[in-house]
């Protein structure tokens, strides 16, 4: 459990320190208070990035030149500092060079919002940041194989486009080292669907009326078994497009309603089913894996559901979860944060409100 957070130099926040409920905290405040940057801080804290941006620096205040985030995590210290050059991570003040053996101490994480909707209507990018996001959590080797494979599909790249005549040498020289962290992709991303799939239809089933089946599949970026053979065998329609034709930058998932391809085929709310399901799937295969469940951070969600998806929502997590909300609007919260902590947040200024004040 988070039990605290402090943020200094953190966006729009210049120090804040915010005690967390061990099971609802929400932050209710108009737009563009600092609410999302609250929950961005947790998850920048917990697993060294953020769902909103890859630029580190866009973390740091304006006029600031380092960023703190610091939280206690099951009695443990955790800190997490930033320029826009160089990391300094701790765990109960020792410094942990390695960010591997931070994440291996920190805790895992979920994070919903709107944009879980590009799970069904976005590009192929989004489902590959989901799997990313839930098997960098789940398998101590997935990063390494992640930013091994993508400097190496990014080299080979360059190799592909740079002269008028490919140097196919050095191409497959980066094939070679692609081909390794591809097979480690696979395999885990492979795995994490295999427990994710049944999840997802079950959740889905119980979110909406229970009529509709929907499936989740994995559709990796190249089938045989070797990545270097299958880009070796596609040589000329990679002389032709000057780019890597096959591997798991390639990689997508597929979903289907009742067999038919859920991205063109439902309709807004069976989407907004799918993509929930998908992410309390993620939830829940995680702390099976870990044996304790996410933190779970929920980015102004709960204000876009009727209250039947609402309470259905809030039931399908696993039992005991930590909980950070964020809201425009308290109508909805008031039966569902009786015992939790709120506060309001305005213009990066954090106060607690009492229960009194909500009701
Ligand atoms: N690096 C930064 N330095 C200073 N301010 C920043 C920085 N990054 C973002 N901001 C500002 O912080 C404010 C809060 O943004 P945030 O997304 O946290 O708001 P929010 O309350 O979640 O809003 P919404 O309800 O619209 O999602 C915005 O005005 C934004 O422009």
């Amino acid at each position: 459990m988070l039990s605290d957070l402090l943020l200094r130099d953190f966006r729009c926040f210049t120090e804040c320190r915010v005690p967390l409920h061990p099971e609802t905290t929400l932050f209710i405040g108009r737009n563009a208070q600092g609410k999302t940057s609250l929950m961005e801080a947790a998850c920048v804290l917990l697993r060294l990035q953020s769902p909103r941006t890859s630029q580190k620096g866009e973390l740091i205040r304006l006029g600031a030149t380092t960023m703190l985030v610091e939280g206690t995590l099951d009695g443990k210290k955790v800190r997490c500092a930033q320029s826009a050059t160089a990391r300094r991570l701790a765990i109960d003040g020792a410094v942990c060079g390695r960010s591997g053996d931070y994440l291996a101490q920190s805790g895992l994480v979920v994070w919903m919002d709107h944009r879980d909707m590009n799970l069904l209507r976005g590009g192929a990018e989004h489902r590959r940041r989901y799997l990313d996001f839930a098997a960098s959590q789940m398998f101590p080797d997935y990063l390494k194989a992640l930013r091994g494979y993508e400097r190496a599909v990014r080299g080979r790249n360059y190799v592909l486009k740079r002269d008028a005549v490919i140097q196919w040498r050095q191409a497959d020289a980066f094939a070679g080292v692609m081909d390794e962290f591809a097979q480690v992709l696979r395999d885990r991303r492979q795995s994490l669907m295999d427990s994710v799939r049944p999840h997802v239809a079950k959740v889905h089933h119980d979110l909406s009326t229970g009529a509709e089946a929907v499936e989740v599949s994995y559709v990796p970026g190249f089938s045989g078994a070797s990545l270097a053979e299958e880009l070796a065998a596609r040589r000329d329609e990679e002389g032709r497009n000057r780019q890597t034709a096959a591997g798991p930058h390639r990689d997508d998932l597929t979903l289907t309603l009742n067999g038919l391809d859920a991205s063109t085929y439902a309709s807004e709310g069976q989407q907004r089913s799918a993509a929930l399901a998908l992410k309390v799937a993620q939830a829940r295969v995680l702390e099976e894996a870990a044996g304790k469940p996410p933190l779970l951070l929920l980015d102004d969600v709960f204000g876009e559901l009727d209250a039947q998806r609402r309470r259905a929502l809030l039931g399908l997590l696993p039992p005991g979860t930590q909980k950070i909300i964020t809201t425009t609007t308290l109508d909805w919260a008031r039966d569902e944060v009786v015992g939790g902590m709120v506060y309001g947040v305005e213009v990066g200024v954090v106060k607690q409100i009492e229960a009194g004040e909500i009701l």
